[in-house]
């Protein structure tokens, strides 16, 4: 089941005669799963996932989230469409300093005034591995710990869609594979489409597909075993 359509898309960032052409005419369709997004720096991987994400508007092209046209909705609709449906996950774990791990993870929730189904967060930090850390501060975890934390603030929306821009970057490769391996793992108990990018092919090996890009454009798509 696809669940992200990108149309004609294109994004280019500065003024004639220096314009970058980010991302150029790229069509695409994400399936339901864990996809990865690798190629060379520059490449054009985060402006994608930004507009993905609707954190960047393109410069023409659609996309399309489980049929919804975002690129072209109002600010406020697109924040409010981007709450309720996607969840990020960044380099910089972006942890409150001051909340401990539960309120971290369910600090977007009760942004939105939703209700908390604690049940289910403890769900999530047990898969996570945090279950016996949620009263601790971020400054006593260890990097790859605030990067799962990240990750459950993530879930605990039950966002349509994950978005993880080079989540595993500030991390050891032990921590990093892990890190990876508990989206697969999440990805695949929550029923949910994670997208992660990084430029590390270890990493990329624990998606379902790989798609390479190129100079703002997909090179190539392969697709992996299906992982049971
Ligand atoms: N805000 C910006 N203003 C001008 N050029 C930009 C901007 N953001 C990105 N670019 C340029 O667009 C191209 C794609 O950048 P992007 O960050 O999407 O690539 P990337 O594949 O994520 O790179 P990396 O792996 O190094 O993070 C690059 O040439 C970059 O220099």
């Amino acid at each position: 089941m696809k669940v992200i359509e990108l149309k004609d898309l294109n994004k280019s960032y500065g003024k004639e005669p220096n314009v970058v052409k980010a991302i150029d005419n790229i069509n695409l369709e994400i399936e339901k799963g864990f996809t990865a997004i690798v190629g060379p720096s520059g490449c054009g991987k985060t402006t994608l996932m930004q507009l993905i994400g609707g954190l960047r508007q393109p410069d023409s092209g659609k996309v399309l989230i489980e049929g919804t046209d975002i690129s072209f909705f109002r600010k406020d609709d697109k924040a409010l469409f981007r709450r309720r449906n996607i969840g990020f996950v960044f380099r910089e774990y972006n942890l409150l300093t001051e909340l401990n791990v539960y309120e971290n993870i369910i600090f977007t929730l009760e942004l939105d005034g939703r209700d908390v189904d604690r049940e289910y967060i403890y769900q999530i930090a047990y898969l996570l591995k945090l279950d016996d850390k949620m009263d601790m501060l971020p400054v006593a975890l260890s990097n790859g710990e605030r990067q799962k934390v990240a990750i459950a603030r993530a879930l605990a929306t039950k966002p349509k869609v994950i978005l993880a821009d080079e989540p595993t970057g500030s991390l050891d490769s032990k921590a990093s594979l892990e890190v990876a391996g508990l989206l697969k793992m999440t990805c695949r108990e929550f029923n949910q489409t994670a997208i992660l990018i990084t430029h590390d092919m270890e990493i990329a090996d624990n998606a379902e597909r790989v798609i390479y890009l190129r100079d703002g454009k997909v090179q190539k798509i392969s697709e992996r075993r299906k992982q049971i």
